[in-house]
């Protein structure tokens, strides 16, 4: 049976569970649980600590897991990621009082705290800093008005918590985080039902990130039109009643969808429609 470990709890668990379910696995009812075997698809789900995964599947006791590509690096594990999942998006950054620093290069000598003291010890030491790392477990950005830090290095989403605590972003982003799919390093044989689950995850990111759009459109417009939107790989064309019209239907990203539309009907496509993709495999 392939074994999956899951984000328990944060900022990355609701969503983990979100895209297993609606790639069609079962998943735990109740948070207590700490495992979960989905007997129709062979698949094993233990539910830990993000932070923890990367190591469990960087030993090799589970096969694959989901995790922050932030937390993978931190960890050190041996580690490759398979997929990026498109949720739990987090930028890593330097914070302080305003007037503090500007970049990296302000750093020597200074105190920098950080729940990732791995990314922060690793940014340093590439760009020649010496300063002092204080390992915090969270709360980070209360540090410098308490009094142990003179800067912090954190997670930033929407910025509140740290324009709550007065601290101002400097510098070039350290790192920027989605969470990913995860395997061990170097594993040539893929465990059985890996495929599967990648597939299954690729189909609900096309789906989630796609639409589908039809339209009529006189044939001779038809490069023009292909111009427009290429599709995936490429557009399905139809024959219609109407003498001299084709059918056309293509896959589009659904942010790009209304400027796809616009640009379509200038070149004389009508009946122009979008609807959701359910579940794809590519
Ligand atoms: N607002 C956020 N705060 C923290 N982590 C976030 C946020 N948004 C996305 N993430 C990502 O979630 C992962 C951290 O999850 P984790 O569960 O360890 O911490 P958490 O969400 O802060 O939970 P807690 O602090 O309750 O333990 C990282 O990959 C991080 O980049
Ligand atoms: O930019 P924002 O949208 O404000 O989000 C970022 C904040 O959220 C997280 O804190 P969390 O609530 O997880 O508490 P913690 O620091 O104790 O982990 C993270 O550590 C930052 O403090
Ligand atoms: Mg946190």
């Amino acid at each position: 049976m392939l074994r999956v470990a899951v984000p328990n709890k944060g900022s990355l668990s609701e969503s983990a569970i979100e895209i297993l379910t609606e790639a069609g696995y079962k998943q735990r009812r109740t948070t207590k649980d700490l495992s979960l075997t989905d007997v129709a698809n062979e698949v094993e789900f233990y539910y830990l600590r993000p932070r923890d995964i990367a190591v469990y599947v960087g030993e090799g006791t589970l096969d694959v897991g989901i995790s922050g590509r932030d937390l993978v690096l931190d960890s050190h594990a041996d580690a490759d990621v398979i997929l990026g999942l498109g949720f739990g998006s987090s930028t890593f950054r330097f914070a302080a009082p305003p007037g503090t620093a500007s970049s990296v290069k302000d750093l020597a000598g200074k105190r920098i705290a950080t729940s990732y003291a791995g990314v922060l010890s690793d940014h340093l030491a590439e760009n020649g800093v010496d300063a002092s790392v204080v390992r915090l477990d969270g709360a980070v950005e209360s540090a410098v008005a308490l009094g142990v830090a003179d800067v912090i290095a954190d997670v930033v989403e929407t910025g509140t918590t740290l324009r709550q605590a007065g601290l101002e972003i400097f510098g070039e982003p350290i790192l920027q985080s989605e969470a990913v799919l995860i395997k061990r390093h170097g594993v040539d044989n893929p465990p059985n039902g890996l495929q599967q689950l990648v597939r299954r995850l690729e189909g609900v990111l096309i789906a989630r990130n796609y639409v589908m759009m039809d339209y009529d459109i006189p044939a001779e417009q038809i490069d023009a039109a292909t111009a427009v939107a290429a599709g995936l790989e490429s557009p399905t064309v139809s024959p219609l009643h109407r003498a001299g019209w084709v059918a056309v239907r293509v896959m589009v990203q659904r942010a790009e969808a209304q400027r796809i539309m616009d640009q379509l009907w200038e070149v004389g496509a009508r009946a122009i429609l979008t609807t959701d993709i359910h579940a794809c495999r590519i």
